[in-house]
């Protein structure tokens, strides 16, 4: 049963104004059980509603996109029979992002690249983790390796600087969720979001997704104290940028995001009709379907 404050995802979000180019990937969501057939992890730290498959691209149609990057989210910890299950029913419609124990076998990683696996997530926030050791993330690292696989990470913002080193050892694609959650309340010139901007000035196989300002505005559900963060990114990047929904909106406190407004948010990020093309096809699409 879901936690007593959890909030589940807006039961029928609005149509968008924007129209999502052909081809559009929602490059940032999840699915969640249904728990009697896919159970949530004994070590979660948060127990969701369901958020089925069936849900997932019922949303993806509504919205006008054609493809999904399904990522998997810390309530299913390293059991990624869900998100397997999801990508299998989809086809060539959906992608994959798994997180995966260290004891990992080639052929299990074989398989889930099979099933439309890509890449692997390292979780570093603490609410929702316990802390690995690095020597067991780069030991991950070292395994997918002959899967040309590339690597997401999910950290905030005041643990950017102490994970530098760390990112610099990883020597694949690195995507960051969020923009690493920046503080929105320290505005654009800020170190803190400049060292980031740095970071990916520095490292050209770094990229971000340009998600989730519903998570960082201080003004929900107004998420224009995000805009400017989302599009200094953009115009910065215009070719390591991504964006997802994060549907079902795990962990949500201050609103229900309704997706079609968080739709409408990418033509104010993405300006012109090229900087869509790329945030929303090119970059998924070289990124996860290049083979
Ligand atoms: O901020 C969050 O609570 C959150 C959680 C998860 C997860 O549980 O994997 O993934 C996300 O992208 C965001």
């Amino acid at each position: 049963m879901m936690d007593a404050d959890y909030l589940p995802f807006h039961p029928n979000p609005s149509q968008p104004a924007f129209r999502a180019p052909a081809g559009a990937v929602d490059a940032h969501c999840h699915v969640f059980g249904p728990a009697d057939r896919f159970p949530y992890h004994p070590k979660r730290k948060y127990t969701p509603c369901d958020a089925p498959k069936e849900k997932l691209f019922e949303l993806r149609d509504h919205l006008g996109f054609e493809r999904n990057v399904i990522v998997q989210a810390s309530c299913h910890g390293t059991d990624n029979a869900a998100l397997i299950d999801a990508l299998e029913s989809a086809g060539q419609l959906a992608r994959g992002v798994a997180v995966v124990d260290p004891s990992v076998t080639l052929e299990e990683l074989q398989a889930m690249d099979r099933a439309g696996v890509r890449g692997v997530r390292f979780n570093f926030v603490k609410r929702l983790v316990d802390s690995t050791p690095k020597e067991v993330f780069l030991s991950i690292a070292e395994k997918i390796k002959p899967l040309g696989w590339h690597i997401v990470v999910y950290f905030e913002a005041p643990d950017l600087e102490g994970l530098i080193p760390f990112l610099n050892e990883l020597d694949t694609t690195i995507v960051v969720d969020h923009m690493g959650r920046p503080d929105v309340a320290k505005g654009v010139e800020h170190a803190d979001f400049q060292r980031f901007v740095q970071l990916l000035r520095d490292n050209d196989r770094i990229w971000t997704k340009v998600s989730c300002p519903e998570r960082l505005t201080l003004t929900p559900p107004d998420y224009s104290d995000v805009v400017p963060f989302a599009r200094t990114l953009v115009e910065q990047f215009p070719d390591r940028v991504l964006w997802g929904t994060d549907w079902p909106h795990p962990n949500m406190k201050s609103h229900v995001p309704d997706d079609g407004h968080l739709v409408d948010v990418i033509p104010r990020i993405a300006p012109t009709a090229e900087l869509q093309h790329k945030l929303l096809v090119d970059n998924p699409m070289r990124l996860y379907w290049s083979k």
